[in-house]
């Protein structure tokens, strides 16, 4: 597979205004994928997701884990996490995330939804130390769930269906004016891993 071409024909904005976001269907192969799948699973420090929410300290169902070209600081959700040094593996799905979008990326959010009973709330991914504005690259991986944007105003709603080894472009004023989230479902029943790459730029809090 040429992926590089990928850059030259990005596809068209799923967005009808305020943000672009281009889906690009599988990149990788079904044996790329079946590999990589299984690879994450076994192989990422996965971890509940901890956050303080209205005082109260939660623990996700969904895994996490996070990575990074340097052991960076990163606060989500009130908590703060220290990115874990890339593995092999996640080195050569950056690369290949880059090269077919064209962007940049220093650091890797990793989610692992078991099931369809696990999905993710509507959020904007604008916190202080993401690039403003920056590309989001997210891969997916494992079980197809269904994918929501909701303009913040508006309330306007536009669904993707996230395939196994496919990529999702997140940029422009996307953060500021759509929210998204990832439904649960009680149809799926095999997990899913998604990597979402990400430009940090609040290089001062690094840890070296
Ligand atoms: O699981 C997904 O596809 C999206 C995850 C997400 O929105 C995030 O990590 O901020
Ligand atoms: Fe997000």
């Amino acid at each position: 597979m040429d992926r590089i071409t990928h850059t030259l024909d990005a596809p068209e904005n799923l967005l009808p205004q305020a943000g672009e976001v281009n889906y690009y269907g599988p990149i990788l192969s079904l044996e790329e994928s079946d590999r990589y799948l299984a690879i994450l699973l076994k192989d990422i420090a996965w971890q509940p997701d901890e956050a303080i929410i209205m005082s109260k300290h939660i623990l996700t169902k969904r895994h996490v884990a996070w990575y990074a070209n340097s052991p960076f600081q990163y606060t989500y959700s009130k908590i703060t996490k220290q990115a874990l040094p890339w593995t092999q593996d996640l080195l050569e799905l950056k690369t290949i995330t880059e090269q077919v979008s064209g962007e940049t990326f220093n650091s890797c959010l990793l989610n692992l939804y078991h099931d369809g009973s696990e999905g993710m709330a509507w959020h904007s991914d604008a916190e202080k130390d993401l690039k403003r504005d920056g590309a989001i690259g997210s891969l997916s991986l494992g079980a197809e769930r269904k994918f929501a944007f909701k303009h913040k105003r508006s309330k306007e709603t536009v669904y993707i269906l996230l395939e196994h080894g496919s990529l999702l472009v997140m940029k422009g004023t996307t953060q500021t004016h759509w929210l998204h989230r990832l439904p649960p479902t009680k149809t799926i029943h095999t997990p899913r891993v998604n990597l979402t790459f990400r430009m940090i730029v609040n290089q001062g809090i690094e840890v070296t």
